[in-house]
């Protein structure tokens, strides 16, 4: 209905409009005709018949049982009539790019007011980009398809692509170099870090786990070990295509054999009598975006150890489905290659030294998975201020229940101290080389993520408790905390499972203990 139409009615009127076949309902200063809808009604025709809600304002009752995204859904935009003489609406419907005004919704740095050591204004800028072109594009595709299950859509990867994400998606680098980023807002040499994990962060938003590796986590973490030790003519050959969105990659390191033990792989290859070609047979599992890739980063066993090798989809590569307790949209997959034969010049790296290039990419891909799991947790943390703040049970908000305000105290102190020490770590990752970050930061990124998912495992739990029956619900107000507590450990197994990362933190820490210590 056009502004024109719009009715201005008085409350005496709409309380007239009480019972089945004529029945109106006020929620947030607007008029709905719920005449013909109460019968399709999901929640049922009765409960609106009731007599504090048939003609009355029932924008309480609404709020504690449905998301705000309910009322924008166009079939139910248009149940709108009118609006309520001397009422204004009150309630912030949020336009792409918003920033949340929720205390705690946003990092300290996007919030008024609050100042920052790392931030500046092209960060500014990219940050506000970057969220009203998620918001835009990204997030409704994140919806739908985390319910199909079916890849990322194409076209969200080529308007990503005429932006450049994918290739700022690898960090900064010669990869950029020449690329128009984000419309020419960042120059390629300017893109840093913390530029990276503005784009990592505004995706994780989306609160769609399985779409968030869908959307190409697979080129994160397959993709470096082409750029960083590929041939000119391999490159070439990937490169251009992938960072385009129009060729796939993906990394294929673990085994049902081995997954955090890299050294016990048993994919083999072996070089053809010609000594031309590899010859890979073997099995591969867990292999996020497996299912639709075009290239495969492989760690395969040879004669002397391990060598990284890059497979085309070609005759002898098999890829199936694994049903995991995300979405298939991330496209996970169990990929077999029997007598696939590729040229000798597609391996990456040193031939039986590919475990140095299998490591050299850990830090980056768990520093990524930090950026992603800080967000989801902060996202975590706004759905609970919100519903606590609406939600009213034994009389009062549920904020007026001292143990939700102590569940809300934990879950905020943890997210708030997990991006704090991760905009320490950038800034650090900003300011030393490659090889320094190696030396340095591989215990300090270990023990971040083994926070990172601890605190994340203990918000998604607190996060249920205080949804109560609606955090096990996949649809409705906690279908946010139910995807978020099913999908939570993910980030706490993949890149390296928690407890191994923690060990590996404190073994690097035993090694720089200065022999000449004591206490
Ligand atoms: C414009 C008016 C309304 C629309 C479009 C609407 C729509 C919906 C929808 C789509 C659901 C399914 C659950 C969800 O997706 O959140 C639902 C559930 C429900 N609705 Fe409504 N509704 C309206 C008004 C009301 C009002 C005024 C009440 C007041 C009592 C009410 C009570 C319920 C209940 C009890 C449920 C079940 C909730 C649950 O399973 O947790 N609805 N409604």
């Amino acid at each position: 209905m056009s502004k024109k139409e719009m009715r201005i009615l008085s409350t005496d009127e709409i309380s007239k409009h009480n019972k089945e076949g004529d029945l109106w309902v006020v929620i947030d200063a607007k008029v709905y005709d719920l005449s013909r809808f109460a019968a399709m009604h999901p929640g049922g025709a009765a409960v609106l018949y009731d007599a504090d809600v048939a003609g009355q304002d029932a924008t309480e009752q609404f709020f504690g049982l449905h998301r705000l995204e309910v009322l924008l859904r166009p079939q139910y935009a248009r149940l709108i009539i009118g609006t309520v003489q001397g009422e204004e609406s009150q309630i912030h419907v949020p336009e792409p790019g918003d920033i949340s005004q929720v205390p705690y919704a946003e990092p300290t740095w996007l919030n008024d007011g609050y100042f920052s050591p790392y931030f500046t204004d092209s960060h500014r800028k990219f940050q506000s980009a970057v969220r009203r072109f998620v918001d835009e594009y990204v997030r409704p595709d994140a919806q739908a398809r985390e319910e199909d299950g079916k890849r990322p859509s194409q076209s969200v990867f080529d308007k990503m692509a005429e932006l450049e994400m994918h290739a700022m998606r690898l960090g900064p680098g010669k990869h950029l170099k020449g690329r128009r980023l984000m419309d020419g807002l960042v120059e390629p040499e300017k893109f840093d870090y913390f530029h990276e994990l503005i784009i990592t962060q505004e995706l994780a938003r989306c609160g769609a786990r399985g779409y968030g590796d869908g959307m190409l986590g697979g080129m994160v973490i397959g993709l470096p070990p082409v750029l960083n030790f590929g041939s000119e003519e391999v490159k070439k050959l990937v490169v251009p295509d992938v960072l385009a969105g129009k060729k796939f990659i993906c990394l294929a390191i673990s085994e049902a054999f081995a997954g955090s033990d890299v050294a016990g792989l048993r994919c083999t290859a072996v070089k053809s009598e010609d000594g031309k070609e590899w010859i890979i047979n073997g099995t591969k599992k867990w292999i996020t975006n497996g299912t639709f890739a075009d290239w495969f980063t492989v760690g395969c066993r040879t004669d002397g150890g391990l060598t990284v090798i890059l497979v085309p989809r070609v005759e002898g590569v098999e890829t199936k489905q694994i049903k995991t307790s995300y979405s298939t949209t991330a496209g996970t997959a169990y990929v077999t290659f029997d007598n696939v034969r590729v040229p000798v010049g597609y391996t990456l790296g040193p031939e039986d030294g590919g475990l140095l290039v299998i490591l050299s990419n850990f830090n980056h891909e768990r520093w990524v998975m930090c950026c992603a799991s800080a967000r989801s947790q902060r996202h975590v943390v706004e759905e609970c201020l919100k519903w606590a703040h609406q939600r009213k049970a034994f009389g009062k908000p549920l904020t007026g229940q001292a143990i939700i305000r102590a569940k809300l105290a934990q879950m905020i102190a943890r997210v708030e101290a997990v991006q704090s020490w991760l905009e320490n770590v950038t800034y650090q990752m900003c300011n030393m080389s490659y090889k320094q970050q190696s030396s340095k930061l591989a215990g300090q990124i270990a023990f971040l993520k083994m926070y990172c998912t601890k605190t994340a495992q203990q918000t998604a739990e607190d996060a249920t408790q205080v949804f109560g029956g609606r955090g096990i619900t996949r649809t409705g107000m906690g279908r946010m905390i139910e995807h978020y507590h099913r999908t939570v450990p993910f980030d706490s197994l993949l890149g390296g499972a928690e407890d191994v990362l923690g060990d590996l933190g404190v073994r690097q820490a035993i090694r720089k203990i200065p022999a000449n210590t004591r206490l």
